[in-house]
């Protein structure tokens, strides 16, 4: 089928290229020109595991285009995906205006029947503003055009986005018609072929199960955090609560990993969101406030437990970082724990050298040319002489590192880690004084 994907970003380029591969013709439109220069010359403007082979598979073969031409884009496919960015606005509420612009341009172009699907994460109540955007511009033009619109909101993470689209648990569909449901039947058939995954609902409900799944997600980080603020005054072992209660079938292992709280480019932003369109019905969600307040608190775990061992003036203390990305293999440092812990260290008056594997580019551009911040080659390299190691993301390369080693390159050999990556017992073994999150010795020391 002729498919278009407006916006050639994490889910734009994803979903543009994985519909690419099951045969469909794709053509991938950003306003973002450079984005699209860098493709157009074989290049991928973002790092995202394995999605590379799949882009260029598809250029090669002919079914994968891109574009900064809007009524090519428009004439070209009978599906239009929409998966523009939603960043907030000013009041938490998620900003429409690229979802609306992008809408816009359809109506004002199209010429045939189109089905519009919202993919980017939008507020309940979108899907009707997009058909008004869009009855708008072909009242304009005296045309009388049938077009359906459809919400299907995408659940994939970075880091595994290919997986996770060319292998979805599931596929949420909302829909107002018979023809887009067929539509949209028809062209993730491939993505299910052990078990139906699709899941069709009105539209108001999928735009709703969108933002509940990433609440329910978040809710779930935020209470493991506080538990574990609470399980080390205690003497407890978080790790060990996880296991105890994850073996219920009805909690589950998943996302209950406490660590130095939750960033990227969507669980704040939908959790903000969620509580901006309830409050704007009158209605208070007290838990989801409770979320986003407990995980503001522990993004500031890590520099209150410096704080609280080495006096709460820095000056000419050096740190080292390891991870600056808001979670291991991706580039994205959007709300990344990095950013507070960095902004925090630096006003105290320390310094800061970090590592990252991919994403010490994308700090360069955030911290411009900071002369307090360095970057290192190597994790290794990051400690020489440095007062202490933080730990930000778990990235693989990160979990069993040559303890002797780094115990000798620190000025003291102290450890902040933020995502609980080593065992108490082996740390106090090894003779590194070693600060985790709900970690305790003693909980450990009983098991012996
Ligand atoms: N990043 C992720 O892991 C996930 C994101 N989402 C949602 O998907 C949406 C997109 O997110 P990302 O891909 O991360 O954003 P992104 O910022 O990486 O990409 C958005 C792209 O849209 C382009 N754009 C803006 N206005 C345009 C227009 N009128 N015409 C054409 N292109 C336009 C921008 O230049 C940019 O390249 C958001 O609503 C987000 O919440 C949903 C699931 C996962
Ligand atoms: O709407 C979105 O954009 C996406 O948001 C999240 O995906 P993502 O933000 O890419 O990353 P996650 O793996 O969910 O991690 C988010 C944050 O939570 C933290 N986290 C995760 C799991 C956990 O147990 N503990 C924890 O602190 C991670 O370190 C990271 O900072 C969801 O997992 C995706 O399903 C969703 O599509």
């Amino acid at each position: 089928m002729k498919i278009t994907v407006v916006g050639t970003g994490y889910v734009g380029l994803v979903t543009g290229a994985c519909l690419a591969d099951m045969g469909n013709h794709v053509v991938c439109l950003d306003v973002d020109e450079r984005k699209i220069r860098v493709l157009n010359e074989g290049g991928i403007p973002i790092h995202e595991p394995g999605l590379d082979v799949v882009v260029k598979r598809n250029v090669a073969a002919g079914r994968l285009q891109f574009t900064t031409d809007v009524a090519a884009s428009v004439a070209h496919g009978t599906l239009q995906f929409i998966a523009v960015g939603t960043p907030p606005d000013e009041d938490g509420s998620a900003d429409l205006q690229y979802v609306l612009a992008a809408a816009r341009n359809i109506g004002r172009l199209a010429t045939d029947y189109k089905l519009v699907i919202d993919k980017s994460t939008v507020p309940v109540g979108t899907a009707d503003k997009v058909q008004a955007a869009i009855d708008d511009e072909l009242g304009k033009r005296g045309l009388d055009l049938a077009f359906s619109v459809a919400s299907n909101p995408e659940f994939l993470k970075e880091g595994a986005a290919v997986e996770d689209f060319m292998r979805p648990d599931r596929i949420v569909v909302g829909v107002s018609d018979e023809r887009a449901a067929n539509l949209l039947r028809a062209i993730y058939a491939p993505f299910q072929r052990t078990r139906d995954k699709l899941v069709v609902m009105d539209l108001r409900s999928a735009e709703l199960t969108k933002y509940a799944a990433n609440a329910m997600l978040a809710t779930r980080i935020s209470f493991m955090n506080e538990l574990a603020l609470l399980a080390e005054k205690m003497g407890a072992d978080i790790e060990l609560v996880r296991q105890g209660i994850g073996s219920d079938p009805r909690i589950g292992y998943h996302f209950l990993y406490a660590g130095c709280g939750y960033g990227g480019s969507c669980f704040p932003k939908d959790v903000k969101a969620l509580i901006r369109t309830a409050s704007d019905q009158g209605q208070d969600l007290k838990v989801l406030q409770a979320v986003e307040d407990a995980n503001d608190h522990q993004k500031t775990v890590l520099t209150r437990k410096v704080l609280a061992r080495f006096g709460q003036d820095l000056s000419g203390r050096r740190f080292a970082l390891w991870g600056l990305a808001f979670k291991p293999n991706t580039d994205d440092m959007r709300e990344a724990t990095s950013r507070v812990v960095i902004d925090e260290l630096l006003a105290r008056g320390a310094t800061v050298t970090a590592y990252d594997p991919v994403a010490t580019e994308e700090a360069k551009r955030i911290f411009g040319d900071e002369p307090r911040i360095t970057y290192a080659q190597g994790p290794m390299e990051a400690l020489e002489g440095a007062e202490a190691l933080l730990i930000i993301t778990e990235w693989k390369e990160f979990r069993s590192p040559d303890f002797d080693r780094l115990k000798t390159a620190l000025k003291q050999p102290v450890v902040f880690d933020g995502r609980n990556l080593y065992e108490p017992a082996l740390m106090r073994d090894f003779g590194i004084e070693y600060h985790a999150i709900g970690r305790s010795v003693r909980a450990q020391a009983a098991l012996a």
